[in-house]
């Protein structure tokens, strides 16, 4: 199963999150997230990773030209994109890109079975509450293209036997505060993913 740990914001913990054994790094470009980070720093961090770990650049609602710029200027390889309004326009972007699903219900999750989405919690602050999805509502649904995230931590990860998810994506759970990362819960929090 992939691991994504999102809302890096130095470099300490991006090294500390690769050497935990994580998939990939995910950047928040979104400025009314305490985890926001200026594109120009996520790539001075971007250029001191070592190779195989992938970058990913969240955005809330940003028009393409917006998202290709920032993912080129960050040195970003994949774009999250949370797009409710319809900001976005996906022809034209530059960069591979995955889309959120906000799940309120289980409609939310039939509706995108087959396609690679991250489904997360809807919360009015777009993520990283820590708030969970309903995991009965995964009963009977195909989830082996699903990344799910939301306030997923080291304890309930065993929760998630049996579904097949492709990845997991955490934030706070890994937290000591807002933005900052606790490496013995990052290490933790893989091997807690390896043992489902
Ligand atoms: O993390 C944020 O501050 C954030 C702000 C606005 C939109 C999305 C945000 N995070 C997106 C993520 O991918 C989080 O990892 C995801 O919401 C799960 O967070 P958590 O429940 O804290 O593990």
């Amino acid at each position: 199963m992939k691991i994504k740990i999102c809302g890096i914001t130095n470099l300490e913990d991006a090294l500390n999150a690769i050497e935990a054994g994580v998939d990939a790094l995910g950047f928040v470009f979104y400025e009314k997230s305490p985890r926001y980070i200026d594109p120009f720093k996520a790539r001075e961090i971007v250029e001191q990773l070592p190779p195989f770990v992938q970058t990913v650049a969240l955005f809330v609602n940003e028009n393409s030209s917006f998202i290709n710029q920032v993912c080129t200027n960050a040195k970003m390889q994949l774009a999250q994109i949370i797009d409710d309004d319809n900001y976005t326009d996906f022809n034209i972007l530059n960069f591979k890109y995955i889309k959120v699903v906000r799940a309120k219900e289980k409609k939310d999750l039939i509706e995108n079975q087959g396609n690679y989405v991250l489904v997360d919690a809807f919360v009015e602050s777009f993520g990283g509450e820590g708030k969970r999805v309903a995991l009965e509502w995964f009963d009977n649904i195909d989830c082996s293209k699903m990344i799910l995230a939301g306030g997923l931590n080291e304890s309930n990860l065993k929760d998630l036997k049996g579904y097949n998810f492709f990845g997991v994506d955490v934030s706070s759970g890994v937290e000591v505060s807002k933005g900052k990362k606790d490496k013995t819960k990052m290490i933790n929090f893989v091997k807690a993913v390896k043992e489902i």
